[in-house]
């Protein structure tokens, strides 16, 4: 579907944060139980990854699958209770494998549970960029899975590539690494037709892919189909997503190099024109930044970020991460963007230099107030 497999492979070689995602089937070996040793391959090559100054989130069903193994169950539970409780059993082994994986590299991770509904709602997902950003900063590697204990919907379905997908959004991610028991996409089925072709590199955009998409297997669920929408979902913010087989050696360090494996999915936009997009269709302001003549200057004519230096006024309550409008001092609108730090911080720094920042607020974020990446001129 694309004749130049290899040279978007690139885009792996500079993303600079990745999430992770493992699927249940994969995982388990099959049902069978946590398979430690690929856990600790997986482990040692994310934190190869991170050593490398990659940002790293892990996303990894298995809740489901382990608890079934812990309780002795040789097929998966039809009521949704039972599928529950098995994944609050199973979760509490799959954090205490990472856990432990991780603590031999001298890493240090973390737990986190969401639902979509989490990330539908506005406040709760600033919430979860925030703790996660600052996970990040921290160099502590968060172990995301759904909190299966108040979602039913997303268990009935077993798919935690949506999750994946919208956790790449969420942060931001450049590359969406999916993770299973097969090679790649095929053109159908492989477990199905065993002609079936690898799909080297595609656009997560085309229409075709879903219908190439079949189901899964007995543990995972989602299957083929989850990964594609999810490809299309990651999309969205400019993020490229593969799908790969966690059984391949050193996988991530291998296409972290750049090489051919798997299947890219390609979105339509890099990242910046997808969030400069983004931006442009967000008509709602949670507040409005007054900047001087300077300013304005500098954003206009130079497309510089803007400086807090550069800020006369800051109006209305909005938090880190909002978007904000930029006017001149006549109110007429120069640009949007999103802000680094909240109202009352912005207040507190606005018409004073970069370097002011640390002594004025107890601590420093970024030296700007909008990022000229994350704004978009008027
Ligand atoms: N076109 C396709 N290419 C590859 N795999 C496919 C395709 N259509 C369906 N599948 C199935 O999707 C399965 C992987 O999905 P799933 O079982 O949900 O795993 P995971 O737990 O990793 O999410 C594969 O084992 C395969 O049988
Ligand atoms: N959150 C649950 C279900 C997720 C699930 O099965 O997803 P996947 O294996 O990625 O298709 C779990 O951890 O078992």
């Amino acid at each position: 579907m694309s004749a130049s497999a290899a040279s978007q492979r690139i885009r792996l070689q500079q993303a600079r944060r990745w999430v992770v995602k493992i699927g249940s089937a994969l995982l388990t070996d099959d049902g069978r139980g946590l398979d430690q040793q690929a856990m600790a391959g997986w482990v040692a090559q994310m934190v190869a990854l991170k050593r490398r100054g990659i940002e790293l989130i892990l996303v990894s069903s298995g809740a489901v699958a382990e608890g079934m193994v812990r309780m002795g169950l040789g097929s998966r539970p039809d009521s949704v209770p039972a599928l529950q409780a098995c994944a609050a059993i199973g979760q509490m082994g799959l954090v205490q494998a990472y856990e432990s994986h991780f603590r031999e590299h001298g890493v240090r991770t973390a737990q986190v549970l969401l639902t979509h509904d989490d990330l539908a709602d506005r406040q709760r997902y600033l919430n979860a960029r925030s703790t996660l950003r600052a996970l990040m900063d921290w160099g502590v590697i968060a172990v995301i899975n759904e909190n299966d204990t108040v979602a039913t919907d997303e268990i009935r379905f077993g798919d935690n590539d949506t999750l994946g997908a919208l956790v790449a959004n969420l942060v931001e991610a450049e590359a969406l690494i999916i993770l299973t028991d097969q090679e790649g996409m095929f053109d159908r089925d492989p477990r199905q037709d065993p002609d079936a072709v690898l799909l080297p590199e595609v656009q997560a955009l085309d229409d075709r892919l879903l219908a190439m998409a079949g189901g899964g297997g007995k543990f995972g669920r989602g299957g083929m189909v989850t990964k594609v929408r999810a490809a299309r979902l990651a999309a969205r913010s400019g993020c490229a997503t593969v799908i790969a087989s966690g059984r391949g050696e050193r996988i991530l360090e291998r296409l972290a190099d750049g090489e051919t494996l798997g299947t890219l999915l390609l979105p339509e936009q890099d990242r910046l024109a997808a969030r400069k997009q983004w931006l442009a269709g967000h008509l709602q302001h949670a507040g409005r930044l007054v900047l001087d003549a300077g300013a304005v200057r500098a954003l206009r004519e130079g497309r510089r970020s803007l400086l807090p230096v550069g800020v006369r006024q800051v109006e209305g309550s909005f938090r880190r991460g909002e978007v904000v409008a930029c006017v001149d001092e006549a109110g007429v609108q120069v640009a949007v963007g999103l802000v680094n730090y909240g109202a009352d911080e912005a207040a507190r720094i606005a018409g004073q230099p970069s370097e002011r920042i640390e002594a004025l607020l107890g601590y420093a974020d970024a030296p700007e107030l909008i990022h000229r990446d994350n704004m978009v001129l008027v």
